[in-house]
């Protein structure tokens, strides 16, 4: 677990500086790169570009599909002005495992794709000097590791990852290194809690540092106007007449910490923040007290050429789609996402259900894949797998706890929970994040088709349910359609008449879709199918009260392991990989245009 996880910034105290750009990279496949000397770098190496994942850049299958070590080398320059300060490299993500070395010491492994670490090079760097960094990463997948899967070795000694999910195994430096200096004694956290009404906000706020608890805190207003002062490690900020951040209205405050010493500042963090509460009460999700209705899709941070990589012109255009459309929300389906998404959702009003990388966790999903038919939780993997998970967690929540847009954590994506091993797992999960988020945001996971109300012996757990379903893709499909409906009809109503009261999202259903394929009548694959599904599921969604959003399967189509049931990726998107409408992309626009915004 990190200690702190705070956004890198640029003040009078510190300094942030991005490393992307060209990086050496090479494969070793023997994994014999430390004992070769590659710490200190190495020759013949590839450019790579960083933000990026590696695969799509190659033109052989060999390296596309390379599953094993392989290693990052940057030759960076630090000035003596840093000097006295901590000095820091933070890297946004580094898929899925890596171990750090500056100037060929080792200084940090860590484990987890999807989430920030930072290495404090202090002691290994040359002031006034250029150093080189180096990472041995890994892209392997294992069951007790997350997201889960397996690696084969193929008859030719080659290595092929096994996922247990279907989003390519993208890999790399899929986010950006930012070299960091900050005060030897320095703000390392914070974490705000809310209580609004229409004339006045409350913030309660507590602040860390490494050393000393004198603190001077301040709240701005958009125009800079101090609104709201206060002292101390802990306290409350007041504000009168608040502009309150609402859903599709947001509205942003900026919190500034200083720490002192002796009275004088020797640190400084500001954050943007949203004055808002987050409430589950009975079948209804809450904001500021009112009602929502959550209409948006579950997403991956998939694009052409830079894989999973985090890319600013694609998120920029992906939240104009989701504000074209009429959307409110998302999923991070089905990892954490760069952080600079959270920052567009807090400017745009967008709520985001947070989601760790505990993927794959269902044997029938391998079995899908061609995997196994046991079930998951009583494997010989599940210790060493609920370390890194509840490890992922804790890092997800000290990220993402600041953010506005965080509606809720999703804990896991279609886990087994219909099996008698499920449930000492998730009690245990649950116990061990409930006091994680200052704000006691809900936490929940998707439901798949095999944990349904009469299946799943998990359902105390969630604090509202994120329900996956198929009918008319994968199961009574086509022609059978209205089968389809008859049986998640069926299902609803058994919902409907037990004493559960807790809100409904469906988090995932649709079918894939290829752009420009046409038929009258419809057939599956084709833009019309894709509509008439959705079509289907809406009739279902308005005959339930206690369903209280929609989040079809997925914005955009997107990059999954080659198979005989994916023309080249999943196309279950609305939108094509490069961002374009489907028909669906219309009719959904229609439907959800015709909500008022904060319905
Ligand atoms: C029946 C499970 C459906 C599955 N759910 C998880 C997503 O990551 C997949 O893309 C989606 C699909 O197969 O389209």
């Amino acid at each position: 677990m990190e200690k702190g996880l705070l956004y890198p910034v640029t003040n009078q105290f510190r300094q942030d500086q991005k490393l992307d750009g060209l990086w050496d990279f090479k494969f070793d496949p023997q994994a014999q790169g430390e004992a070769k000397g590659w710490t200190t770098g190495f020759d013949d190496p590839i450019k790579m570009p960083v933000p990026a994942s590696f695969n799509d850049f190659f033109t052989d299958k060999d390296s596309r599909e390379y599953t094993g070590d392989f290693w990052y080398a940057k030759k960076f320059f630090v000035p003596t002005y840093m000097d006295g300060q901590t000095i820091q490299l933070r890297f946004g993500a580094a898929t899925h495992r890596a171990t750090v070395y500056v100037n060929g010491q080792e200084i940090r492994s860590h484990e987890g794709g999807f989430l920030p670490f930072t290495a404090d090079i202090t002691d290994a760097v040359k002031l006034g000097q250029e150093n080189i960094v180096t990472l041995k990463m890994n892209n392997e997948l294992h069951r007790d590791a997350l997201p889960a899967g397996d690696t084969a070795t193929l008859k030719n000694g080659k290595k092929m990852a096994k996922p247990f999910f279907d989003f390519y195994n993208y890999s790399g430096l899929n986010r950006s290194v930012h070299l960091l200096a900050v005060p030897k004694n320095h703000i390392y956290d914070y974490s705000t809690t809310y209580d609004v009404s229409e004339d006045q906000a409350t913030v309660h706020y507590s602040v860390q540092a490494t050393d000393g608890s004198n603190f001077k805190v301040s709240l701005s207003d958009g125009d800079g106007k101090v609104v709201a002062t206060a002292e101390g490690q802990t306290g409350d900020l007041v504000v009168k007449n608040p502009t309150l951040w609402q859903v599709r209205d947001a509205y942003l405050y900026t919190i500034k910490f200083e720490l002192l010493d002796a009275g004088k500042a020797v640190d400084e963090y500001s954050d943007e923040i949203g004055l808002r509460t987050i409430e589950i009460k009975g079948h209804e999700i809450l904001v500021n007290h009112k009602s929502v209705y959550l209409r948006g899709f579950g997403r991956h941070e998939d694009s052409i050429y830079a894989g999973r990589a985090f890319d600013l012109n694609v998120e920029r255009r992906d939240m104009n789609l989701m504000k074209w459309i009429g959307a409110n929300s998302f999923r991070s389906s089905h990892y954490p996402y760069d952080e600079q998404v959270y920052k567009f959702a807090d400017r745009e009003g967008i709520l985001i259900t947070d989601e760790v990388p505990a993927v794959g966790f269902k044997m029938a999903a391998a079995s899908f894949l061609g995997g196994l038919n046991q079930s998951f939780f009583d494997g010989d993997w599940i210790d060493e797998l609920y370390k890194k998970h509840i490890d992922q967690v804790k890092d997800m929540i000290k990220r993402d706890k600041n953010h506005p847009s965080v509606l809720a954590w999703s804990l896991c994506n279609e886990p087994d929970t219909s099996t008698d091993s499920a449930v000492p797992y998730f009690t245990k999960l649950f116990n061990d994040s409930k006091d994680l988020d200052p704000e006691q945001r809900p936490r929940t996971f998707t439901l798949n088709e095999d944990d349904t109300f009469e299946k799943s012996k998990c359902l105390k757990f969630p604090d509202f349910y994120l329900l996956n379903r198929y009918p008319g893709w994968y199961h009574k499909w086509g022609y059978e359609i209205s089968d389809g409906e008859a049986g998640l009809r069926a299902e609803l109503d058994e919902w409907k008449n037990s004493d559960i009261d807790k809100p409904i999202v469906f988090s995932e259903y649709g079918a894939d879709t290829e752009p420009g394929l046409h038929k009258l009548p419809s057939i599956m694959w084709s833009e019309e199918y894709q509509i008439e599904l959705l079509d289907m599921f809406d009739r279902v969604f308005d005959s339930y009260d206690f369903i209280r959003g929609e989040q079809p399967w997925n914005l955009a189509d997107f990059q999954t392991v080659e198979g005989n049931m994916r023309v080249n990726g999943n196309k279950k998107g609305i939108f094509t990989r490069d961002r374009q409408p489907k028909a669906a992309a219309f009719y959904l626009k229609k439907r959800w245009t015709s909500l008022p915004l904060d319905y």
